[in-house]
């Protein structure tokens, strides 16, 4: 579970401990001074055995800085300084005028997924891979047909402003975003060293399925924007293109044929450039399924299955193109066209969150209004950061359950216990809700808004068909 956590500097001389801030866990680091005592010492051994920790630097939209100068700002800054690593942003030095005129942010990412260590590296344990990036404002370019219709995808260059943050805010159980990352690593890598397809096959085609609101679309679109920062190396160039495959088949039938051809032209384009890498999502996947048996059945024109055809031979014709990911999304996984799901290398469930994803959601939801000021009577610092799920289980395992931390907790718990079956989408909303259901919204304590999100939560289970 992906958990933001603050990076802790010390000065090497002065390691003692460090502070696992979230999780409020120490973690004994014990000092050069303390002579005798097991020391964890870098030693060139271990230079061989560094964990690769990505280090993402975003870069202001007003900033003309070469990426590669910054990179190699922070890869000193970096070196420079002793730090221990954990996920969560780290400040800009004040003292380097390059990387304050032009940084937004430096963010450590993703190291929980990686470590054994208390979710902390030390700094010789790690090599620093930094990602430099800078935002696209243009937003999506929706394509008019001759006709001046619109078209039925949606263009976006990518890192895209829209998508900022949304693989973060993304919570599922430990894993999941790792496998998709580690997959498109591994897709990329293979067709770079130019492995024999006819030896070892895969085809770059991801598929989501799970109910409806469970994030796959999101994940879809935020699994392109990491892996365009994570390759921006190798390819500087990335676009997505987001398609409905709904509205691909019943939108203008007769006008299918054309489109999937002026989609297919379009994304032949894009590919041709190898600088680019081209991200294809393709959403309510099943409509192909639909098509076809509606052909079938005689429903529909008997062209529709030359359509469906044609969609999948022109996808099969993609794999040719070393620099092209196609991610799909599915409501019903029953009704996906077998032809299709055997094309995927990865068929990944998204179901409704667990207990831990559901508190982990309302965790940040929460947080995000004490930030704001939304939740009042919040003096407390310690308020501000709430623990996560599995530090909150360390603790009341331990019997410390008496601060008023932990009451809060417990009944955030109750909150994520009491949205059993909600999908992602309705938690995301709970917040507001509740929070429009307060009689007295201005003089809201985090405890009296914590029970009127369970009450709404029970409400809006009630609500749920059957
Ligand atoms: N696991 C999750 N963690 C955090 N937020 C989530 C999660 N799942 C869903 N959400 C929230 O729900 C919103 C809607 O998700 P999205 O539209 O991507 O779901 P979907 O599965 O594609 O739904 P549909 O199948 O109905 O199109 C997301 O933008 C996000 O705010």
């Amino acid at each position: 579970m992906s958990s933001p956590m603050e990076v802790v500097e010390r000065d090497p001389g002065e390691l003692k401990a460090q502070v696992d801030i979230e999780a409020g866990k120490e973690v004994e680091i014990v000092s050069e001074e303390n002579g005798g005592v097991e020391e964890p010492q870098p030693s060139s051994d271990l230079t061989e055995d560094k964990i690769q920790v990505a280090v993402e630097v975003c870069l202001k939209p007003t900033s003309t800085a070469g990426i590669h100068e910054v990179r190699f700002a922070v890869e000193r800054m970096l070196e420079k300084r002793c730090l221990s690593y954990a996920n969560g942003p780290i400040p800009v030095p004040a003292d380097d005028i390059l990387l304050v005129e032009n940084v937004e942010r430096i963010c450590i990412c993703e190291i929980d997924e990686l470590v054994d260590n208390q979710d902390v590296l030390l700094f010789w344990q790690v090599k620093p891979v930094v990602h430099v990036f800078q935002l696209s404002e243009e937003g999506p370019c929706e394509e008019l047909s001759a006709d001046g219709q619109p078209s039925s995808f949606n263009e976006w260059i990518l890192p895209a402003k829209e998508f900022d943050g949304m693989w973060e805010s993304l919570i599922y159980d430990v894993g999941l975003k790792q496998r998709l990352l580690r997959y498109a690593a591994s897709a990329l890598l293979f067709t770079e060293k130019g492995v024999d397809p006819l030896l070892v096959s895969w085809n770059r085609i991801i598929l989501l399925h799970g109910p409806p609101g469970t994030g796959k679309t999101s994940l879809c679109k935020a699994l392109a924007q990491k892996l365009s920062i994570r390759f921006s190396s190798r390819y500087p160039q990335s676009q997505l293109i987001e398609v409905n495959a709904h509205s691909l088949f019943s939108k203008w039938f007769s006008e299918s044929g054309k489109l999937v051809a002026k989609l297919f032209q379009k994304i032949h384009e894009m590919v041709e450039e190898e600088n680019n890498l081209v991200f294809v999502l393709i959403d309510e996947v099943e409509s192909l399924a639909a098509a076809r048996k509606a052909a079938l059945s005689g429903s529909e024109p008997s062209d529709s299955i030359r359509v469906v055809n044609a969609l999948l031979t022109q996808m099969d014709k993609l794999k040719n193109s070393p620099n092209v990911i196609i991610l799909t999304t599915s409501n019903i996984t029953a009704a996906i066209d077998i032809a299709f799901v055997d094309r995927a290398d990865i068929k990944a469930y998204i179901g409704p969150p667990t207990l831990e994803a559901r508190y982990e959601i309302l965790r940040s939801s929460l947080q995000e209004l004490i930030r704001r000021g939304i939740i009042s009577n919040c003096t407390d610092d310690d308020h501000k950061i709430l623990p996560s799920y599995i530090s909150l289980k360390d603790k009341l395992a331990q019997g410390v359950d008496d601060t008023e931390t932990v009451e809060l907790c417990k009944q955030l718990l109750g909150a994520a216990e009491a949205c059993e079956g909600l999908s992602g989408r309705s938690l995301r909303k709970l917040p507001f809700l509740a929070h429009a259901a307060l009689p007295h919204p201005q003089s809201c304590t985090p405890l009296k808004f914590l029970c009127a999100m369970i009450n709404t939560a029970q409400r809006e289970r009630s609500e749920l068909p059957d």
